[in-house]
């Protein structure tokens, strides 16, 4: 017996036509799509002409596990991460123990099988504890499945460290993902370094923190031939240097958040002594690094959307902005509003460019399977609502963490039915 959802328009990732189709799952892998499948023996539910999109895949997501379990767990981030309409989830190892070692790599992956909604495909620490000082075992983590290489949380102050990461990661074809903050530059600041932390007397942290990192790995990945992988990208010059790397044909990628996209700085001025659900690392920035990270978006250079997930208790965020914990949650509503403001709205991209965002190009980058409906391959599918306005919010979220300055916003393009390897995972 099989899974066959019917009456859904399937989007058409070429030429983003709406096709009305069936499309019959059986085991974990897609059977059949065609304009009408017979149901005998099949359970069924009905699309109703909803849009059928392949599962999304987010790259950059923080689900607390082990050590951190009051913010987030494997459990409860992947249920928000299926309500979400994702299929796989990548999860960064600044956990405590951070994800150093081959067993926690294990560890993960047998927690996810048994209390996961979605696939979750754990990152391997470059340092051990993410101390930067020295290398954790590479070839041991990517035997035992990591996804890449990353320090996320916290940049790697030590070039040379950095370039012995590259080196080995390059040998073995692993992914080095980085967290670029020049911790010198970035000092004690809590905001973006300009015009609104100096009225509000804050300690900044300069795009220039976030750019120069960028500008040291580009050379290294150059040197070595690692695929370098920049995390939220959100500064103008940072996006100027990969669309650069790229033109020399560098193996470098970038992932951009809804936040950085959507929201800047100045959220911040308005609130009443700085609220810390505004409060993100990187910083909200300015106006012209937004609308830089758009043209990076639409022109290329930024591959595809990460949420960043980030969840915090409530208690945390209530402290002063200055001491508050960095972190925005986000998996639950990131293609809702994306797709309403810059589909929508502004019609800044159209549905299948920014589908290919959430889930084809993550899956062409990090060689992963999914990304596309297709038969014979992998049953991971996402069927959205884009007729019905809801509001954002946190009191409904299956993540424990609340802490999101997109509260109350309006949004279209909610998950109906997600599926992952023929699944179902999510049904509103
Ligand atoms: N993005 C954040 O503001 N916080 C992340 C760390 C990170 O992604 O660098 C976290 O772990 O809370
Ligand atoms: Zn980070
Ligand atoms: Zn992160």
């Amino acid at each position: 017996m099989g899974l066959l959802l019917r009456g859904g328009r399937v989007l058409n990732l070429e030429n983003g036509e709406l096709e009305s189709r069936d499309v019959l799952v059986e085991g974990k892998k897609v059977a059949r799509i065609a304009s009408s499948i017979e149901a005998d023996a099949h359970e069924v539910v009905d699309l109703g002409g909803h849009v059928v999109l392949p599962g999304f895949i987010d790259m950059h997501v923080h689900l607390r596990q082990p050590g951190f379990e009051g913010k987030e767990t494997i459990e409860t981030g992947s249920k928000a991460a299926a309500r979400g309409g994702y299929t796989k989830v990548a999860c960064m190892p600044n956990t405590r123990p951070v994800l150093d070692t081959p067993e926690l790599m294990k560890y993960v992956y047998d927690v996810a099988q048994r209390e996961g909604s979605c696939s979750v495909l754990p990152y391997g620490s470059i340092s051990k504890g993410e101390l930067g000082e020295e290398l954790t075992d590479i070839a041991a983590l990517r035997a035992a499945g990591a996804v890449g290489i990353t320090d996320d949380g916290v940049g790697v102050q030590s070039s040379s460290l950095m370039r012995e990461a590259m080196r080995i990661a390059a040998s073995l074809d692993v992914p080095v993902v980085i967290h670029s903050e020049d911790e010198d530059l970035a000092k004690d600041g809590c905001m973006n370094e300009g015009v609104v932390s100096k009225r509000l007397g804050l300690p900044g942290i300069p795009g220039l923190a976030e750019s120069a990192m960028i500008a040291r790995d580009i050379l290294l990945a150059q040197e070595t031939g690692a695929h370098l992988h920049v995390c939220h990208i959100s500064d103008a010059w940072s996006v100027e240097l990969v669309r650069w790397a790229k033109s020399m044909g560098l193996r470098v990628t970038t992932e951009v958040t809804p936040h950085h996209l959507l929201l800047t700085e100045s959220i911040i001025d308005e609130t009443d002594g700085a609220d810390a659900n505004m409060k993100v690392n990187p910083p909200l920035r300015t106006e012209l690094d937004r609308q830089a990270c758009l043209k990076g978006l639409l022109d290329g250079t930024i591959d595809m959307i990460a949420t960043d997930h980030a969840p915090h208790m409530e208690e945390e965020k209530k402290r002063p902005f200055r001491t508050a914990p960095f972190g925005f949650v986000g998996l639950e509503f990131a293609f809702p509003v994306l797709y309403t403001e810059l589909v929508e709205k502004s019609s800044a991209l159209s549905l299948h460019e920014l589908v290919k965002k959430f889930a084809t190009n993550p899956a062409d980058v990090f060689k992963l399977s999914g990304g596309r409906i297709v038969e014979g391959e992998v049953a991971d599918i996402t069927v959205v609502d884009l007729e019905s306005e809801r509001a954002i919010n946190p009191d409904e979220f299956f993540s424990k963490g609340r802490n999101t300055p997109f509260a109350g916003q309006k949004a279209k393009g909610w998950t109906v039915l997600t599926v992952n390897e023929g699944r179902i995972t999510y049904k509103a």
